[in-house]
Order: C-alpha cells, then structure tokens, then sequence
C-alpha cells in the first residue's frame, strides 16, 4: 500500500483559494476599476503620469485591482511603438524607510552584476543614483508601493512623485501608486506629500455579501469539482464575510476552511455545517494569534478577568478588576502598571473581541462607566497563556482545566 496517495475528491485546483492566485477577472468592482482605468489613460496617451493613491480596508481587492489593471496596461501599451512601459511593484512590509525603498528601486533597476549594497550611502547619494537609474531606464515608469504605511519616513513619497518637477529627471515619466488600509497614515500625511502623492485617490469600500458571493462563485468555479459544494455554502462564506469586515481575503479563506474539513472527512460534499466549524477555526486561530501578540501585562489582565469570570464577578468595573490584577503583577514579580495603563489593556482586549464592553450610566449622578466581561472560551484562552499562568500561578478556579505541578496554594491568592 502507498504511503501517499491522491485525495482530489473535492478539488479541481485547490491553488485557486490561495492568496497569491491572479483571478482572470474581477468582480464587484466595476466603479472603482473605472476610476483607477481613467487615471492610468496619460500612460496609454503617452503623457506624465498620475500620481494614485488607493485606500480602503484590508482584502478589499486594492492589490488584485492593481495588478490586474497593470498587466492590462502593459499589454495594451505595447501596441504603441513610441510607448516603453516598465512596472516596478514593491510590496513595502519589511521595508521601513525611503533609504531602504530607494536602494531597492535602484536594484530593480539596475542588472543583477551591477547590484549596490542596501546600506552604507548618504541618503542623497541613493536618490542621486536612483535619478539615474530611471532615466537610463527611460519612457513611462510606474512604480507601485503596496503597504506603504510600513515607511516611516515621507522622503520617497514626496520626492519620487516630484523628481521630474524638481529637475531630478530629463527622460523618465515617473507615476508613483501608492496602496494603504491604514486611514490614519493618510490622514497624517504632510499637506505637501498629500498634494503630490494623492494627485487621484480611490477609496475601496469593504465588499457586501453579494460582492462576495460574486466573488467566492467566480474562484469555487476553478477551484471545486462540479456539484461538490452544497447550495448553502457559498451564501453563507458571503454572509459571514459581510458581517464580519467585508474583506474578500477572509470570505475565501473561509471557503478553503471548509473545503479542507471535509476532505479530511473523506466526504465529497462540502455542507453548511463544514463552514460553521471552519468559521470556529478560523476565528479560534485569529484570537489565539491575538492573544499570542498581546504583553506580558495584556496577559495579566486577561488572565486577571479570567478568574474574575470564573468566580461569576463579571461584568465588572476596570476599578475592580485591579486588585487581582495587581496581586498577579506582584507574584509574578512584575511592577503593576498605573490604573489608566491596564485600562488600555482592556480595551485593547475589547478590541480583539477576546472581551466585552458595556458603557454603564450612573444614574442622577450623571457619570458614564464601562463593565467588562469576558467574550471567549475558557479553554482557548488558557491554552495561549500558559507562560502567564505559570508565571502567576495556577489560580483555583481554572484548576480543572490546567495540568501541572506548580499549583499555588489558596493562601498565595490572597
Ligand atoms: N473583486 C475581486 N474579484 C476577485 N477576487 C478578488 C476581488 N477582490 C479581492 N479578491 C481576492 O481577495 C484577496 C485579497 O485581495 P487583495 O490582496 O487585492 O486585497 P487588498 O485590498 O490589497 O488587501 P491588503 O490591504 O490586505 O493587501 C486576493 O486573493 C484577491 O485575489
């Protein structure tokens, strides 16, 4: 018998889901193409071009717009002898100064034996050489940075957009995209970076359920074998990413979550019940990863509010919440932080829905408080703190769900 052996009952082409696939069309995004298409026409008309700008939330299809319309262009420019089209894309995470974008620029640019090193060079020498390496370079030269909230600095984004205007090129037409799903970043652009780098923006709202479900029909239709998915299966993906962010990214993640369930079940239909328990996982990996991020202080509320939970004292007010909080910081040999501190751990708890807020008011007295209880399963959470609670202390209320020697006595608690 095989050791391996094909399970390609429910697939046609799995790959289909994965994140780095290129679906041959877009859905659902009819305006928002149209837009950034009419903002791309200098390129075709063989004039400066635009400077874009793209924004919304995550997985709302800014990069596969980006892609897909660039892959266009540089098609349809080719039929035009007198245009010379060249796309550099740099996805900016990892990358967090315009030092470290320049030099990468200029490496794109330059041949593989003519590489320089990333660091080493005043910032102006990397600019100098970068100038260079656009002009020899030459014709139309869009440069799209995705992520481009991970730059910390606004040099590139300001003297990139402007280096023709400056006196930087002679023979480059240089058109910086720019993608972000951070509002903030935007808003905190200088008013000149703004100007220069947001010469055409377009905003990504978050897709609805029909977008969704446009869009998980189109990638099942490659990815699925015919008649494997129920008829309530992709609805529901839809619904759920709806309701949740609206991002396409984790609609299909959801979709892939089911199809693996039920092939693990060794069954050929993907049900409604695969996607309730894929959307179980999914969310049980995201809050575990939450929780993985948070400080050793998140960590001492959380498990601080656990045991409140545990004893039945929740929904509780953040004042009440501190002296246990303080007796865990204590034995585990921590300085507690000052009240307004480990409120913000709340919150920032609240935020991750591993915890609830309810605002409260006082009544005549007129003043308005928040309440916290716990959102999340008991068992879920302890699992992603164990170097806390070892740390702590094993408290007696989650004593039947812990396995281990170094249990503290009541008296420790006290
Ligand atoms: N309109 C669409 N039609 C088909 N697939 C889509 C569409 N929009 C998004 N997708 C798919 O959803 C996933 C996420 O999209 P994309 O990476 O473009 O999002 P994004 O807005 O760039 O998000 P982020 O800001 O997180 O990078 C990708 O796999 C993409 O192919």
């Amino acid at each position: 018998m095989p050791l391996f052996e094909r399970d390609t009952e429910i697939y046609r082409d799995r790959d289909a889901l994965r994140e780095d696939y290129q679906p041959e069309e877009l859905v659902g995004r009819d305006e928002e193409l149209r837009t950034f298409q009419a903002a791309l026409q200098p390129v075709i008309n063989g004039e400066q071009p635009n400077n874009i700008f793209l924004y919304g939330k995550t997985g709302v299809g800014k990069t596969a717009a980006s892609r897909y319309l660039l892959s266009h262009l540089r098609e349809d420019a080719r039929r035009y002898d007198d245009i010379d089209l060249t796309v550099i894309f740099l996805n900016c995470d990892g990358l967090t100064s315009s030092y470290q974008i320049a030099t990468r620029l200029v490496n794109e640019l330059r041949s593989e034996s003519n590489q320089i090193s990333t660091t080493g060079y005043p910032l102006g020498s990397v600019y100098g050489m970068l100038w260079e390496g656009l002009d020899e370079c030459g014709g139309t030269i869009t440069v799209v940075l995705d992520e481009i909230d991970h730059v910390n600095d606004d040099s590139i984004l300001y003297q990139l957009p402007r280096a023709r205007a400056n006196g930087n090129l002679d023979n480059a037409k240089v058109g910086l995209i720019g993608i972000s799903n951070d509002f903030s970043f935007r808003d905190d652009l200088s008013p000149k970076v703004k100007s220069s780098l947001c010469e055409q923006e377009i905003h990504f709202p978050a897709y609805n359920a029909k977008n969704l479900q446009a869009i998980l029909e189109q990638r099942a239709e490659v990815a699925f074998r015919e008649e494997v998915l129920a008829d309530e299966v992709i609805p529901l993906c839809a619904a759920y990413g709806a309701k949740d962010a609206g991002d396409a990214r984790q609609s299909i993640d959801l979709l892939m979550k089911a199809g693996d369930l039920a092939r693990d079940e060794e069954t050929d239909r993907v049900t409604e019940e695969h996607v309730k328990r894929g959307r179980r996982a999914l969310e049980r990996g995201r809050i575990k990863e939450g929780i993985n991020g948070l400080t050793e202080h998140g960590h001492l509320v959380l498990y601080s509010l656990l045991t409140l939970d545990l004893e039945g004292e929740t929904p509780i007010r953040s004042r009440d919440v501190r002296p246990r909080y303080t007796r865990f910081a204590e034995l585990a040999n921590r300085d507690p932080l000052v009240p307004r501190r480990m409120r913000d751990h709340l919150s920032e708890l609240a935020m991750l829905g591993i915890v609830s807020v309810t605002e409260r008011n006082e009544g005549r007295r007129g003043g308005t408080y928040r309440e916290y209880a716990l959102d999340m399963d008991v068992e879920l959470i302890i699992s992603a703190m164990r170097d806390t609670i070892d740390l702590v202390g094993v408290h007696e209320t989650i004593d039947s769900h812990v396995n281990t020697e170094s249990k503290r006595t009541l008296d420790d608690f006290a």
